[in-house]
């Protein structure tokens, strides 16, 4: 095997990766490495980096400087070989309201060459997936928040992925609606086994569904483990008594970013990313 095809059995691996917009290293020597079949939740404050280290791992950016390898595919190398791997839903719409649910996914079938006599079944599976098979032939246009989200987890499905990446995929949906989304990845990912890298402001959802996660701050990787291990490791950090409640994943998410959260909204959600949302699913 060559280096760029080495197959490290790793879904992502990410060393020294680094990205910078002008004088803002937005990612600044990132080693990450996201294990096949985990679900890795990569967590951060506002304008930690983690978009820009998704941009550079989907091929969508560069990679100006470090290694970064899907499945042992070299991302700087054969980018095409890397996004036939991945599926990807952005934090920006990619749903086109004037098309139906179908329509929607058959684009995105069309986009990544599933084989044309395959295509409507593989369509139909992805919306079948995701729930939304009574809702196929409506306008995309019609459907809630929860439902443009599921249509774009269809589009990123419908090319069978080996490993599935979610910018932020439940912001600004109601509590029903998140656990919906999150229901329909993990059904599939037990019917597929397939990776899934997720970003997300919303500390329960991490705890509760994420394998492991990372939390990133001023572009790298600060705290790394199962959210039990990390909630594990800020009680004895602070010598919590065995009787002593754990610590929240918010908790420990507070204790390394700190200062990082005061200069953003207060929580974590990201005010720009909710606006996002809100206009695409107004
Ligand atoms: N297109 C751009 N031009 C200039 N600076 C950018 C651009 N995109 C991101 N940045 C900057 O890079 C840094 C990292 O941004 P990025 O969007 O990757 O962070 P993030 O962790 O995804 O944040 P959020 O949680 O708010 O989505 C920030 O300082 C941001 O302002």
């Amino acid at each position: 095997m060559t280096a760029t095809t080495r197959d490290t059995g790793d879904a992502v691996a990410c060393t020294g990766l680094a990205y910078a917009f002008g004088e803002t290293n937005a990612v600044d020597g990132l080693d990450l490495t996201v294990r096949e079949g985990e679900v890795f939740g990569l967590l951060g404050p506002n304008g930690a980096g983690k978009t820009t280290a998704i941009r550079c791992i989907t091929t969508l950016l560069p990679v100006p400087a470090g290694m970064v390898r899907v499945f042992g595919q070299d991302a700087a190398g054969d980018r095409m070989a890397v996004r036939r791997l991945l599926g990807y839903v952005p934090q920006q719409l990619s749903a086109d309201a004037s098309l139906t649910g179908r329509e929607n996914v058959s684009l995105f079938a069309r986009v990544f060459d599933v084989p044309r006599r395959e295509r409507a079944a593989r369509v139909g599976q992805a919306l079948g997936a995701v729930g939304l098979t009574d809702a196929a032939d409506r306008l995309a246009g019609t459907y809630s928040g929860g439902m443009v989200r599921r249509l774009e987890l269809a589009q990123a499905l419908v090319s069978a992925p080996r490993l599935l990446i979610l910018d932020e995929p439940t912001i600004g949906l109601d509590p029903i609606a998140r656990t919906g989304v999150w229901e329909h990845i993990g059904a599939v990912r037990a019917a597929t086994g397939m990776t899934v890298l997720v970003t997300t402001h919303y500390m329960d959802e991490a705890d509760q569904y994420c394998d492991r996660v990372g939390l990133m701050h001023h572009g790298r990787i600060r705290a790394l483990g199962t959210p039990a291990e990390l909630r594990q490791g800020l009680s004895e950090r602070r010598g919590a008594e065995a009787t002593d409640p754990l610590p929240t994943l918010e908790d420990v998410f507070r204790d390394i970013a700190g200062s990082g959260l005061e200069t953003s909204s207060g929580d974590f959600r990201d005010v720009r990313s909710t606006r996002r949302t809100a206009r695409r699913v107004g």
